[in-house]
């Protein structure tokens, strides 16, 4: 079992080069199911297992996809005949691999895709997606673990969501590009990340108007096409390392975050006492010698990102005096807490909210990942903490952050990856040490 070994108590100080969204990539993917004339190819793609999980979802549904690992370039050929059916074994591992299905409804009429359950972070259904896809006349059926939509052509419709779902957005607004009509879907998540889609979906030849924004407009077109697309910038890889210089009363540059995207994290950087400078060549983080408590609540795009939380606690967790936590966006996010008591932290869990006592000081100790973001949460804990922390199950750090702990070692931070048997005893450096 692989585990990161952390000694604690080193400043971060120095560059860091941030990759391209996980979140804007996966999405990207499936829409280039959509183009029945040439490939789309992709650029700044980050190398994450959750991309070689969406590649072989799109081999499986017969794209063909070819990954260029040395220059992030991912072409995509969907022109071919494509099946319509994503199975368990791919989705069961991936819950965003959902997202197939609104491209395979527009291009073939019928998508079958395994349901995706619950994860750590909570329960996650996909009832608006179900009902964005009814409303454009899709007919559903639910079976034996899959999903079943069909219809002989989508036509245009208005859609109200009732929580603007990123993933549901995603799924209507690519069902609609091939609608017959106009499709206008309010209430509609604002992330970045829907922004990218949609203006890859545009060089694709679709026509969709008002991304960013609470309503999306789409006109349906009869066929799309390949193109060459740049992925944006990470801005919760940009956010994590923000957290953790400011932890670690570093200064690093974060190259190429984008401070736009991140405006309610840095907003509370600056309340706890952090200085962010944003420069030419990307933003920059003092960390202060002491952070100051400030309270947070989760809240979809603009608000505060709920993928920035758990490592967000470890900063209130290190403020001098009190703070609260809220989670509004998932209803389980709390699980990186039950690891960090191990290490010092005190907390008291209130419905949607945690009370966290401050000046913590964190100890060493083998702390477990629950989720993606969790596990950056632990990482950031170890960096500040007294003698050596483990973190394992690093399968989900590996989904999101390419690099990371060679990234926070090049900033200084005394980090190795190795492998353990099932003793504990270390067997040897991990191939990513
Ligand atoms: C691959 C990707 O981009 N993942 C991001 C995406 O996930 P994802 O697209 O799954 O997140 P959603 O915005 O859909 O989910 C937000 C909330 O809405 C609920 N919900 C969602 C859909 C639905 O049909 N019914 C329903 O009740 C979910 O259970 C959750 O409580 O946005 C989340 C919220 O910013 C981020 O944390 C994830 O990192
Ligand atoms: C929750 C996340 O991702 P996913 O929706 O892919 O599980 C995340 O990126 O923090």
């Amino acid at each position: 079992m692989e585990k990161l070994i952390i000694q604690g108590g080193q400043r971060l100080v120095g560059e860091v080069q941030i990759e391209g969204a996980k979140n804007a990539v996966l999405p990207i993917m499936a829409a280039a199911l959509l183009a029945t004339d040439g490939p789309v190819q992709l650029t700044n793609v980050p190398i994450l297992s959750d991309v070689f999980m969406m590649q072989d979802v799109l081999k499986s549904l017969d794209a063909k996809v070819e990954f260029d690992e040395q220059r992030n370039q991912l072409t995509i050929d969907a022109s071919g005949d494509l099946n319509f059916e994503a199975a368990f074994e791919y989705v069961s591992k991936m819950r965003a691999s959902i997202v197939v299905m609104g491209p395979l409804l527009a291009r073939l009429g019928h998508a079958r895709v395994a349901m995706p359950g619950g994860c750590a972070i909570g329960s996650r259904p996909v009832d608006l997606h179900l009902k964005g896809f009814e409303a454009l006349g899709a007919t559903i059926h639910q079976n034996h673990g899959y999903i079943e939509a069909k219809a002989e052509r989508l036509v245009g419709t208005n859609i109200y969501l009732d929580f603007p779902s990123v993933g549901a957005t995603q799924n209507i607004m690519m069902a609609a590009t091939m609608a017959e009509g106009t499709t206008v879907i309010e209430n509609v998540a604002r992330e970045p990340e829907i922004v990218d889609l949609a203006n890859v979906l545009n060089k694709m030849g679709a026509n969709v108007f008002g991304a960013g924004t609470e309503t999306i407009r789409v006109e349906g077109v009869t066929a799309l096409h390949g193109t060459d697309h740049s992925i944006v910038q990470d801005r919760i890889e940009a956010g994590t390392f923000m957290v953790a210089a400011a932890a670690t009363q570093g200064n690093v540059l974060i190259k190429e975050a984008i401070a736009e995207h991140n405006k309610p994290l840095l907003s509370k950087l600056v309340e706890m006492g952090a200085e962010v400078i944003d420069e030419e060549a990307g933003v920059r983080i003092i960390g202060p010698a002491e952070l100051k408590a400030c309270n947070i609540k989760t809240l979809p795009y603009p608000g505060f990102p709920t993928d920035m939380q758990a490592q967000m606690t470890i900063l209130q967790l290190l403020a001098k005096k009190t703070s609260v936590m809220t989670e509004t966006v998932f209803e389980n996010r709390f699980m990186h807490l039950e690891e960090l008591r191990r290490m010092n932290a005190d907390y008291q869990i209130e419905g949607q909210s945690v009370v966290l006592y401050g000046d913590t000081h964190f100890n060493g100790a083998e702390v477990a990942a629950t989720d993606l973001r969790a596990a950056a949460a632990l990482v950031i804990a170890g960096l500040v903490a007294n003698g050596e922390t483990l973190v394992t199950n690093l399968q989900y750090m590996d989904r999101g952050y390419y690099h990371f702990h060679q990234k926070l070692r090049a900033l200084g931070a005394h980090i190795s990856r190795a492998d353990f048997d099932a003793a504990g005893h270390r067997i040897k450096q991990a191939k990513r040490a």
